[in-house]
């Protein structure tokens, strides 16, 4: 755990950064009765693990409480194969957020978590050593938009970071369209790779019509990569060495809940390019370890394994070479 006399020594393949949200799931509206599932997510949790079941060896810089919740939390980060070295905890309150349908039927987020531990998360708690041996270092729009001090640990650790993953997560109740806007504008030149989904970002903080718009922009911006998630229909990929590339998504087994598909995508094809694949393999890995985690109920309810992830991905291909299926996308 993260003290002043006791630093890990390691480095880490990926080091992923950002708030832990307790999270309760319901199938429904809300409402008094309803049945839900309580558990432990938020984006850079879902990232890690989904990095570390890839292969990685995974280091987690968050905030959690000094009490036994944070225990709690700090135990299922260290079953989900994370390593719990560079966990902070605090005196304060968890954050909360509750999954549920809108009246239409539509997933929305509702936050419990202002002024929570996990938005304490500041600019001292990046140890420049650890942040820059670290094969790459992953953060998100959702720690830009939940403090000031947490977005300004994000900008230290992307000066810091071989290799900076960014990932804009545009939470309206969060943050506004100027504010999102401006950290992706800000970040975008040091990524490594920048991971924006279509049409919501895309459209909103871009100003781009399509997929391949978008990475476009991104690369004149300064990004090495971009992957561009179009949720159930694919990705675009564009990057260094990397003309414009479409691929497919990978049909899911079983859609129980989207939430955290994205963050899967990004731990996987983080761990699998720091670990030596090329965008597109390791963009692959990502659309197979997704389409597994949308089988199951909250971010982290379902984490496949690696094999588990290569024999989906082989499936899928042989899938779509069967189907004679062709890049969909321009
Ligand atoms: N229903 C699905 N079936 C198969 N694959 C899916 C499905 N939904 C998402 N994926 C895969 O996950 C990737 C990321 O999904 P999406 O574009 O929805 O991310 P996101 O909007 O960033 O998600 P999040 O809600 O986690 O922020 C997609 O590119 C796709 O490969
Ligand atoms: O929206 C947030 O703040 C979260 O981190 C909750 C979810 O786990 C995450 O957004 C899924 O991508």
């Amino acid at each position: 755990m993260n003290n002043s006399t006791q630093k890990p020594a390691a480095a880490f393949d990926v080091v992923v950064m950002g708030e832990i949200l307790v999270e309760v799931a319901t199938d429904v509206a809300f409402a008094h009765g309803v049945p839900a599932q309580l558990g432990i997510s938020g984006d850079a949790l879902n990232v890690a693990a989904a990095a570390a079941a890839a292969g990685a060896r995974v280091g987690l810089l968050s905030v959690l409480t000094d009490d036994d919740l944070g225990k709690a939390i700090a135990a299922r980060i260290v079953e989900l194969g994370i390593s719990p070295d560079l966990l902070a905890f605090r005196t304060g309150q968890q954050g909360v957020y509750l999954v549920h349908c809108d009246p239409d039927g539509q997933r929305e987020f509702s936050y419990a978590r202002s002024g929570s531990v996990g938005s304490s998360l500041g600019p001292d708690d990046v140890d420049p050593g650890v942040f820059s041996a670290a094969g790459a270092v992953v953060a998100g729009g959702i720690a830009c938009a939940i403090s000031g001090s947490s977005r300004a640990a994000v900008v230290k650790a992307a000066g810091l970071a071989q290799r900076f993953v960014f990932d804009p997560n545009f939470r309206p109740r969060l943050t506004s369209v100027e504010d999102a806007t401006a950290a992706l504008l800000e970040l975008a030149p040091r990524t490594f790779l920048v991971t924006p989904s279509f049409p919501g970002e895309t459209s909103a903080l871009l100003g781009c019509s399509t997929a391949a718009e978008a990475a476009a922009k991104l690369r004149s911006l300064g990004a090495a990569n971009v992957a561009v998630t179009c949720g159930p229909e694919g990705i675009q990929l564009e990057g260094e060495g990397q003309d414009s590339t479409w691929i497919d998504s990978i049909p899911a087994p079983a859609v129980v809940d989207q939430t955290g598909a994205g963050d899967a995508f990004v731990g996987t094809l983080t761990a699998r390019m720091v670990l030596g694949d090329t965008l597109p393999v390791a963009a692959r890995y990502g659309a197979a370890a997704a389409s597994l985690v949308v089988g199951g109920k909250g971010g982290t309810g379902f984490i496949p394994t690696l094999a588990q992830t290569r024999a989906h991905a082989a499936a899928g291909s042989a899938l779509a070479a069967a189907e004679g299926v062709q890049p969909s996308h321009a």
